[in-house]
């Protein structure tokens, strides 16, 4: 696509897409930019007062790991953080992100409460957060959810980066077995993906809600996945999630439920929010996002655009709310 308003949000876009260019042959796969780096790279350039780029680290294979920063000015503003296809295979989630991108750009100055929600606060968008793997189910395998690092001593690849997070790290709700889609790696923060991330929290230390989006199952969560303890805020979380989900389920009635990880869906440990949320970033959430198992992973592509804007819908009610309190 030649800029941002000829790209086609209403389909998957992943490495794949530059093989079928001629060139796409000549480069190496390492070398062959996913149609979504050369999206964020075209939104740059289209809208430099507005959006930057961060390189915050690299994959295990060395593919640039990609921040767009959202800010209209000031020094370490509050900041609130959404990653996306942390788990490559939730395709919808990747996609989503973009769209999420190209409509801050779109309607800031036009849309009255993101103006200002971004006149106060900064947005960091991730959407490519597992960029070996995504690469991977282009090429290899549709349905490969971990990182793609070689695991010592055993012939299966990869970590899950939804285990891999210093919270309750090797308690129940992972596996130890490098073999298994919820292997948690051989010490916690051991991917450059997650490390990555961990590391620019960190630096930034003012990031007042932390989102990580994945799909499928259509749930609003909260923390903790590793330990059945409330979480302090858990009624605040409760209630914002209520509103979030009342609000994304306006647009098309899609329903949601909503909880901490551990009483709605199962105990998992050493994932991203339990970890945002002990860093004392309050407004952790996970989403997962469309179906609820129909099409699963495969969501058909006419669906992206009516996810991606119902999502938004509860993302702002989070936004607005965090930049509220
Ligand atoms: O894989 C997904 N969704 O795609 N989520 C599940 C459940 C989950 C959600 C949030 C935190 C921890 C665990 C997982 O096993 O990781
Ligand atoms: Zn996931």
């Amino acid at each position: 696509p030649r800029n941002t308003d000829s790209f086609d949000y209403s389909r998957y876009h992943t490495i794949g897409e530059a093989r079928n260019q001629t060139s796409a042959f000549i480069l190496s796969p390492l070398t062959i930019l996913s149609i979504i780096y050369q999206f964020q790279d075209m939104l740059v350039s289209e809208n430099p007062s507005l959006v930057s780029k961060i390189v915050i680290g690299y994959s295990y294979q060395g593919r640039p790991i990609n921040v767009l920063k959202f800010s209209t000015g000031g020094t370490k503003r509050p900041a609130i953080w959404i990653d996306t296809g942390i788990h490559s295979r939730e395709w919808v989630t990747q996609a989503s992100g973009t769209w999420f991108a190209k409509n801050i750009v779109s309607t800031y100055g036009q849309d009255q409460a993101l103006t200002a929600i971004l006149n106060k606060m900064d947005i960091f968008l991730e959407i490519v957060t597992n960029p070996d793997g995504l690469a991977y189910t282009h090429s290899n395998n549709r349905m490969w959810r971990k990182t793609r690092k070689p695991n010592p001593g055993s012939s299966c690849v990869g970590v899950d980066p939804n285990r891999n997070w210093d919270a309750g790290f090797g308690g129940p709700g992972a596996s130890g077995n490098p073999c298994s889609e919820t292997y948690r790696g051989s010490t916690a923060h051991s991917e450059s993906e997650v490390k990555s991330i961990v590391d620019f929290v960190k630096s930034h230390g003012n990031i007042k809600a932390f989102v990580s989006i994945h799909a499928y199952s259509q749930m609003l969560l909260y923390p903790y996945g590793y330990t059945r303890t409330p979480i302090r805020d858990e009624q605040e979380l409760h209630n914002l999630a209520k509103k979030a989900i009342t609000d994304l389920a306006s647009l098309y009635g899609t329903r949601y439920r909503y909880g901490s990880i551990i009483n709605t869906i199962y105990q998992a440990s050493g994932g991203t929010i339990d970890w945002t949320y002990n860093q004392g970033i309050k407004y952790s959430y996970t989403f997962e996002l469309r179906d609820t198992g129909r099409y699963g992973f495969i969501l058909p592509a006419n669906q992206i655009l009516p996810t991606a804007k119902e999502t938004w819908l509860a993302l702002m009610a989070i936004m607005d709310h965090t930049s509220k309190n």
